[in-house]
């Protein structure tokens, strides 16, 4: 079956398996979906290649796209500004790739209230709010204060994603049968 070529949205809750799902989809079937390039103002890392990880710019030129509308969906975490691209996705969507975005709600409610785009949404729910807060802890990425501010955010996601009508949740209580339903719901026609 063909999948459908639009954008993919994926969110939910840090810690929820969003990483672990896409990875599988990935791999499951290569040459077909790929991530999209984010712009961002921060300084890029020891190894970071501008274009791969991700397009480098400063505030200015990040200012200047933003106005011209050229962002999907835009954030700023910290002092950084975050975006993702139009025209990346286009490009992308061009060579027949669909284009996955893993994103959090702010960046689905701008997706959302954007015309120019219409992609499918996909959330992803923990079984109960102790699963979500034990892989939190038993992935071992991030420290105490961390946890708490992303299990804080959590409930936020979480009725953000009931509130949505005609978009695809899916509860990731076992990691396959999630996996099951989202490559379903991917390759559908
Ligand atoms: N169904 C599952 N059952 C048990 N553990 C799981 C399941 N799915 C994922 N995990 C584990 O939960 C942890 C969090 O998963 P993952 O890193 O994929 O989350 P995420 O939603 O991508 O988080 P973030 O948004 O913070 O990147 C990982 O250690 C992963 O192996």
């Amino acid at each position: 079956m063909a999948p459908s070529n639009k954008t993919l949205v994926i969110s939910g809750p840090s810690g929820v398996g969003k990483g672990s799902l896409i990875e599988k989809l990935f791999n499951a079937h290569p040459n077909t979906f790929t991530f999209s390039v984010s712009h961002t103002t921060r300084k890029p890392r020891a190894g970071e290649v501008d274009g791969k990880s991700y397009f480098f710019v400063s505030q200015e030129e990040f200012e200047t796209l933003k106005s011209e509308g050229g962002f999907v969906e835009s954030a700023k975490f910290g002092s950084n500004s975050y975006g993702t691209s139009h025209r990346t996705i286009a490009e992308q969507t061009a060579k027949g790739l669909i284009v996955v975005l893993d994103i959090e709600m702010n960046g689905v409610r701008q997706i959302k209230e954007n015309p120019n785009i219409e992609p499918r949404y996909v959330f992803i729910q923990p079984p109960s709010m102790q699963a979500l807060e034990s892989r939190l802890r038993g992935r071992g990425t991030e420290n105490e204060e961390d946890i708490q501010r992303r299990l804080g955010q959590a409930s936020a996601e979480l009725e953000f994603a009931n509130a949505q009508v005609g978009d695809k949740i899916i509860v990731n209580d076992d990691l396959e049968t999630a996996y099951q339903e989202l490559e379903a719901f991917v390759f559908q026609e």
